[in-house]
């Protein structure tokens, strides 16, 4: 058995969804189908993720909401129209989303979430219905019905252990099953969502509980490429990877692939594909579990910026006992979570995403750390990107980290910070914002120039 995500892009309009059931009822494994909210047209175009999160926050603020609605509905109402479908299921999700947006704003998370939430809920239901005109026994199911419980975290919410048993039912289900992406429900029944881009964690929620032999991704690129292709004009194209490698990449830049949509395929032992709904034919990315090294030590590099470090340094810090500790309890404290602590003997550093210190007081948190660590110095870097270059082969190899930071000198890039050794499969440098795309090329170069074939 396959489950099969389908992301936004795949079913931004009429002719998308025709693709879709193309490549669904190619292959009679292919029986969990995965749906996103309708993505964007072309690079003008907005999600319709999008437009709800605008409609829920017009109508928390106070504000008209119905502009937003109506394009959400306009964008239903098209793809509909394409497919000659009945005028009932649009009917149907203007009533789901009438009853949404005017229901309790008292809580705004909660309120949003459950906007959010209708983009692939009406997906799921548009795509059913159009399956079964097209004569296909194929049914919407509800995550709630499917026991997809997740965490109380609105907009950040993890599924739990116990939904996997009663998920697993879903591989008895007669047809079809055409599940909607990126929500779940809490115990008591309360809708959260995932992170962004989250339907590809239920895609991998959805093969780990039915135990599928095959998670299939579709997306709108023939491959994962080696580099962001906005960064590089035709990257090269991954044939292979490993989960390690994918993990790493996605969290650093990959948004082809969502960074926590592996986990449970990893735990479960299930290979990943990588495809492409607009070209079929191409044989994509897998991602499983082992890999033969070939093309050198290097099988990509991702870059994000929107990342900023805090800096802390101490005489003979390694021999005071407690001194982590008591640092990342003010991090506890002001509710910051970190991404990476590089260290020397007398200081260390703390990275993490700059979108956290919005809402603290950046001076206050220095004058802490200064005074309950009794720090010699402590200063916070902004706008700084992450650059991961990623391959399992990289620590067999000698010189690698010297090519990576001679092609960074040879570009004037300077390197903020470099953290090698924690993981197995990366080295982290850290760079001004305003450097990152040329690190991201003269990285490339160095790494991918040489390498004849298209593929890696
Ligand atoms: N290394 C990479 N390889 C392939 N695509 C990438 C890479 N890095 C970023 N992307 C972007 O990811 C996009 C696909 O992800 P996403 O927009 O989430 O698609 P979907 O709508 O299918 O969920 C591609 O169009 C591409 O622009
Ligand atoms: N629609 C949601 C969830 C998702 O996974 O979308 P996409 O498959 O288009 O990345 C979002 O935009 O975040």
């Amino acid at each position: 058995m396959k489950v099969v995500k389908f992301g936004g892009s795949s079913l931004a309009t009429g002719a998308q969804l025709e693709k879709v059931f193309d490549i669904v009822t190619s292959d009679m494994d292919r029986k969990i189908v995965v749906v996103s909210a309708p993505g964007k047209r072309d690079q003008e175009d907005e999600k319709v993720t999008d437009l709800l999160i605008a409609s829920g926050l017009h109508a928390i603020n106070g504000e008209d909401p119905l502009p937003f609605i109506n394009q959400v509905l306009k964008r239903y109402r098209d793809i509909a129209k394409d497919l000659n479908m009945p005028p009932t299921i649009i009917e149907t999700i203007k009533q789901d989303l009438m009853a949404r947006v005017e229901g309790d704003h008292s809580d705004p998370e909660q309120y949003l979430d459950v906007l959010k939430a209708s983009g692939e809920d009406n997906n799921a239901k548009l795509v059913a219905c159009y399956f079964q005109m097209r004569g296909l026994a194929a049914n919407y199911v509800n995550p709630k019905d499917a026991g997809l419980i997740v965490s109380h975290e609105h907009g950040n919410a993890q599924v739990l252990p116990e939904a996997y048993m009663r998920l697993a039912l879903l591989a008895e289900f007669e047809g079809i099953v055409i599940f909607p992406g990126f929500f779940g429900y809490s115990q008591e029944g309360e809708v959260f969502t995932f992170s962004r881009s989250g339907s590809d964690v239920t895609g991998a929620i959805l093969a780990h509980a039915v135990k599928a032999d095959l998670y299939e991704n579709y997306t709108d690129v023939d491959a994962v490429f080696s580099v962001n292709p906005s960064f590089v004009e035709h990257p090269k194209e991954i044939k292979e990877l490993t989960y390690r490698e994918m993990r790493e990449l996605s969290y650093a830049g990959f948004t082809v692939l969502h960074e926590e949509a592996l986990i449970p395929a990893i735990k479960a032992g299930i290979p990943v594909q990588i495809k492409n709904t607009n070209n079929p034919e191409a044989k994509g990315t897998r991602i499983v579990n082992a890999r033969d090294n070939t093309n050198g030590p290097v099988v990509g590099i991702a870059s994000a910026g929107g990342f900023c470090s805090i800096y802390v340094s101490k005489y003979l810090l390694n021999r005071e006992i407690g001194f982590g500790r008591k640092l990342f309890s003010i991090l506890e404290q002001n509710g910051i979570s970190y991404e990476h602590t590089p260290s020397g003997i007398d200081d260390v550093t703390v990275i993490l995403r700059e979108q956290q210190m919005e809402n603290q007081n950046e001076e206050e948190m220095v004058k802490q750390i200064e005074s309950e660590l009794q720090a010699d110095e402590v200063n916070i870097q902004h706008s700084l990107a992450l650059i991961m270059v990623v391959g399992e082969g990289m620590r067999h190899n000698v010189g690698t980290m010297a090519r990576a930071a001679n092609a960074l000198a040879q570009a004037e890039v300077n390197i903020e910070m470099i953290n090698q050794g924690s993981s197995e499969v990366s080295m982290m440098f850290a760079v001004k914002e305003v450097d990152e795309k040329r690190a991201v090329k003269a990285l490339y170069n160095e790494f991918f120039a040489s390498i004849p074939a298209m593929t890696v």
